[in-house]
């Protein structure tokens, strides 16, 4: 079979992004895997597939798959590119689009050249996030607190404190001295893969810089060290905010660009998150048969 694609980009996290509002591909994990993949695909962190409303309620579906092929809740950066394809491709001219995701609604809103995303509410009971804290006994970071994570370390047990909710996708926050030299290919996968976390989950690596700037990498669930993750970027600012170490908007620095995030500090609100959204290229791929 051969499918029309779309490469986009949104501070450097990358995707292939599938209309399927006409004619849905029903892709196997392989499928995703090959498209995603740097060599014998297109390649990219994540494929994003446009799909038709399933309801009055909101305008469009979107499903999204990790570059491992795993079918994930959330993606912030993808949903910018999601909005900016569904209008470049004349699918719909609203200004602001209503989006079902996985784990809820989601709101689309064009804002100048970039894209303004009300991600939902922070989650921060542990168990939802999922997360198993039994047994742990968490340690006031500021006005909140971290979870301790085991790791062997040279033959002797360390702890990682972390911070840990959702954004609708599991994260944990790592708090660090300096992005540059914070470890995160090592570290990344032993938070991410930790017991603890049952679905796994998204690590990042924050850096303070002032109350409203930080510095951040995410070493994600399912596609490795990104040049940006949306909803880590969210999660992290949350984290900041409630620790009392940043003051909203916060304006996050990433390996691929920049992200504004704000909320109000009400566990009520929703997280905004505004940056950039890009065609790449457009073309069509034969998927390797069978799959
Ligand atoms: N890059 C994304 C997050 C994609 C999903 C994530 N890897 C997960 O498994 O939850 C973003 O911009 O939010």
């Amino acid at each position: 079979m051969e499918i029309a694609f779309t490469k986009m980009q949104g501070a450097g996290n990358d995707f292939v992004v599938l209309d399927e509002t006409q004619q849905a591909y029903q892709l196997s994990p392989e499928h995703i895997r090959f498209l995603a993949d740097r060599h014998f695909g297109v390649g990219a962190d994540q494929v994003l597939c446009v799909r038709p409303a399933p309801g009055p309620d909101v305008d469009f579906a979107y499903a999204i798959y990790n570059a491992d092929g795993g079918e994930v809740q959330q993606c912030g950066n993808g949903a910018r590119c999601f909005a900016r394809f569904v209008r470049d491709k004349g699918l719909s001219s609203k200004d602001s689009l209503r989006v079902q995701t996985l784990s809820g609604t989601i709101v689309l809103q064009f804002a100048g050249d970039g894209v303004t995303v009300d991600m939902g509410r922070p989650v921060f009971d542990p168990l939802q996030a999922p997360f198993t804290a039994t047994g742990l006994q968490p340690k006031p970071e500021g006005a909140w607190q971290t979870w301790p994570l085991a790791r062997e370390d040279q033959g002797q047990e360390t702890l990682l404190y972390v911070a840990v909710l959702s954004m609708g996708n599991p994260h944990a926050v790592l708090l660090v001295d300096d992005v540059d030299t914070a470890p995160v290919a090592e570290i990344g996968p032993l938070i991410g893969n930790h017991h603890r976390f049952p679905e796994r989950a998204n690590a990042g690596f924050l850096q303070v810089v002032d109350p409203h700037h930080v510095r951040l990498r995410v070493y994600e669930r399912g596609a490795g060290e990104t040049l940006a993750c949306g909803t880590g970027a969210c999660a992290a600012v949350v984290a900041g905010i409630r620790m009392g170490y940043l003051v909203s908007p916060v304006q996050v620095q990433t390996l691929g660009g920049e992200l504004s995030i704000a909320w109000s500090g009400q566990a009520a609100d929703s997280v905004f998150m505004t940056g950039p959204a890009t065609t790449v290229f457009e073309g069509r791929i034969q998927l390797p048969d069978p799959l």
